[in-house]
């Protein structure tokens, strides 16, 4: 028998996801399978439309299948819950806040003890190069540092899932590096269970133990596969770029599927 270690952190079983629509109905989600072992680095690929965002709404409990269950952290996932931290790519800061205020804010709410949440505060601004921001407000600050805070926040809540849509999507690509090895320094750390959601096959190469590409419309695993170059990656190492050029050929595969969809859509309009 396995110990509950050994269990799978994420397990989404049969899920199907139906948005209604005027006179077309949207399968976004159609027979998702997954078992997500603990501690365990997955990105979600796929080009725009093909699911991604609904299916890691689905884990967080925003949005629940149509048919198909979830579990995560051993629970069945009926709606937000604490074991499960979502990063935006739109920061979803407090702006009325300052950068310490914003971190605390969660702890606050579940009523932690003043002195714990100032030392929680203060080890996550230090680990997140914050220390000098910390009377800042999120206007005051770039996007780099902004999503930094966004990232402080979940931590500071101790969820064992991240769970994370496009956070770098916004970013220009010096600071979408930078924080990039900053995720990884973290992840190896903490020990959290991931998953990511990204357009970008060189950031999901760089960042992920495992890959699930999709299929636009319905959304399905197209592929799901293990990613096994040691870290720090190097984009101009020759596995790398053999990696890209295989998931880039199933990216645009779905791609011209969607272009081609919007094409038959138009002409029915
Ligand atoms: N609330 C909704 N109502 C109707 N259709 C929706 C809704 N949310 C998403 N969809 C549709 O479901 C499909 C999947 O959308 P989703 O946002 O999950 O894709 P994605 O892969 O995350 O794309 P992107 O990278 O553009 O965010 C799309 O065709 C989208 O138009």
């Amino acid at each position: 028998m396995r110990s509950s270690g050994d269990a799978p952190h994420i397990v989404v079983s049969h899920v199907d996801k139906v948005f209604p629509g005027a006179g077309r109905e949207v399968v976004a989600l159609r027979d998702i399978n997954l078992e997500i072992p603990r501690g365990q680095f997955v990105c979600l690929l796929g080009p725009s439309g093909c699911g991604k965002s609904t299916l890691l709404n689905a884990v967080a409990g925003f949005a629940l299948p149509s048919a198909g269950s979830i579990t995560a952290d051993g629970q069945p996932v009926t709606g937000p819950g604490p074991a499960r931290g979502m990063v935006f790519q739109e920061y979803a800061l407090f702006p009325w806040m300052t950068v310490a205020d914003n971190i605390a804010f969660g702890l606050e709410i579940k009523g932690q003890p003043k002195a714990d949440i100032a030392a929680t505060v203060d080890r996550l601004l230090a680990m997140l190069s914050l220390g000098e921001f910390r009377h800042r407000y999120p206007k005051d600050l770039s996007g780099g540092m902004r999503q930094r805070v966004a990232i402080a926040r979940v931590l500071a809540l101790d969820s064992p899932i991240m769970l994370m849509d496009e956070p770098f999507g916004a970013l220009d690509a010096l600071t979408r590096r930078n924080l990039q090895d900053e995720l990884l320094r973290i992840w190896s750390e903490l020990k959290k269970t991931i998953l990511f959601v990204t357009h970008s096959i060189e950031e999901a190469i760089y960042l992920a133990d495992r890959i699930i590409v999709m299929t636009y419309r319905p959304g399905t695993v197209k592929r799901d596969l293990l990613v096994d170059l040691p870290r720090l990656r190097d984009p101009a190492a020759p596995e790398f770029n053999a990696l890209k050029r295989e998931l880039g050929q199933l990216v645009m595969e779905e791609q011209q599927r969607h272009h081609n969809d919007e094409i038959r859509v138009a002409a029915i309009d």
